[in-house]
C-alpha cells in the first residue's frame, strides 16, 4: 500500500543526511513500527509520508501514485487521507473537544449538520462522548490523545501516522491508547505507521517493524519473520524480556516451543 523507494533527505546546512536510501514496504492494514535511537531519522521519515518534509530524492508510492509528484490539490487530498497523531497531541486549546475533532471536516468542506454527526460518532469510538464540550485543558493526557485520534480519523483516512504517540503518557494510559489503536486497526482496516523508541510499543501493537540507524534501515519486515532470523537485532531486543516472551511469540504464530534457528 505504501512503497518507499530510495528515499533520502538532506536538510539545508546539515553535515550528514537525515535519511539515506530508505526503502520500505508497508502492506495495507499493517501496524508498522519504525524504531531507532534519537536522531536516527524516524521523525523525518514519518513526516515525509505526508510531505510535511520534502524528500531530497526517492519516491513514496501510496495506492499506486507517487505522492512526491502530486500537485497542490492532490497533496491536499492526500493529507486528508492520511491522519496523524503527535506526542504532545497538538490540540487547539481555545476549541472544545468536539470542535477540535471537527477541524479536518471543516477543511474538507463537510456541511455543519454532517460534521456534527461524524464528530458524535468519532467521540463514541474513542470513548469520549461525555467530554464533547470540554476544553483540552480539562482532559488527562490519555483523553487528549484520544481526541487526537478522533481528529485524525475524522476524514476517514486510509493511513494513520503516529509520532511517538504514547511517549508522554504513563504506562497504564499507554496500554489503553495502544489497545484503542489496535481496535481501530481491526475495525476500520486502517494501516498504521508509528514511530517509537519504546520496544514495548512494538511488542504490544506491531506486526511489522523497521530499525533505523543513522538514517539507514538496518532491518525491516514482518515481525514473525524477524523472530526466526538469527541475525536480527530486533529479534534479540524483542525477546530480551523472558516474562513477556511467551505471549509475544504466541501472538506472532509461534506455539511456545523454543524457536528453531537455522544458522
Ligand atoms: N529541520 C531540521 N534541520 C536540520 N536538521 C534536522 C532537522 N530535523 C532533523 N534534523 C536532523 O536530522 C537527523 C534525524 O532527525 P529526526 O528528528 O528525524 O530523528 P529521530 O529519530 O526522530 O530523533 P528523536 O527520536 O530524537 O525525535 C538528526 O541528525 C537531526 O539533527
Amino acid at each position: 500500500m505504501i512503497e518507499i523507494e530510495g528515499l533520502s533527505k538532506i536538510y539545508a546546512g546539515a553535515g550528514r543526511p537525515a535519511l539515506k536510501d530508505v526503502s520500505l514496504s508497508v502492506p495495507k492494514g499493517a501496524i508498522y513500527g519504525i524504531l531507532g535511537r534519537s536522531g536516527a531519522g524516524k521523525s523525518t521519515l514519518i513526516r515525509c509520508l505526508n510531505l510535511l518534509e520534502r524528500p531530497t530524492t526517492g519516491r513514496i508510492i501510496v495506492n499506486g501514485s507517487d505522492i512526491t509528484q502530486l500537485d497542490k490539490a492532490g497533496l491536499r487530498e492526500h493529507r486528508l487521507r492520511t491522519g496523524m497523531i503527535f506526542q504532545h497531541f497538538n490540540l487547539l486549546h481555545s476549541r472544545t473537544v468536539a470542535d477540535n475533532v471537527a477541524v479536518p471536516l471543516e477543511i474538507a468542506g463537510v456541511p455543519k449538520v454532517l460534521r456534527q454527526a461524524r464528530v458524535d460518532e468519532l467521540l463514541y469510538l474513542v470513548g469520549l462522548s461525555e467530554k464533547a464540550q470540554a476544553f483540552p485543558s480539562q482532559l488527562s493526557g490519555g483523553q487528549k490523545q484520544r481526541v487526537g485520534i478522533a481528529r485524525a480519523l475524522a476524514a476517514r483516512p486510509d493511513v494513520l501516522l503516529c509520532d511517538e504517540a504514547t511517549s508522554a503518557l504513563d504506562p497504564e494510559t499507554t496500554a489503553s491508547v495502544l489497545q484503542l489503536l489496535a481496535d481501530i486497526n481491526q475495525q476500520l482496516k486502517l494501516t498504521i505507521v508509528l514511530i517509537t523508541h519504546e520496544l514495548e510499543v512494538v511488542k504490544t501493537l506491531c506486526d511489522h517493524a523497521a530499525l533505523l540507524e543513522n538514517g539507514e534501515v538496518v532491518e525491516s519486515g514482518r515481525i514473525a519473520d524477524l523472530l526466526i532470523a538469527p541475525w536480527s537485532r530486533l529479534r534479540q531486543a524483542l525477546l530480551h524480556d523472558p516474562q513477556a516472551e511467551r505471549d509475544f511469540l504466541a501472538r506472532h504464530g509461534f506455539d511456545g516451543r523454543p524457536l528453531c534457528v537455522v544458522a
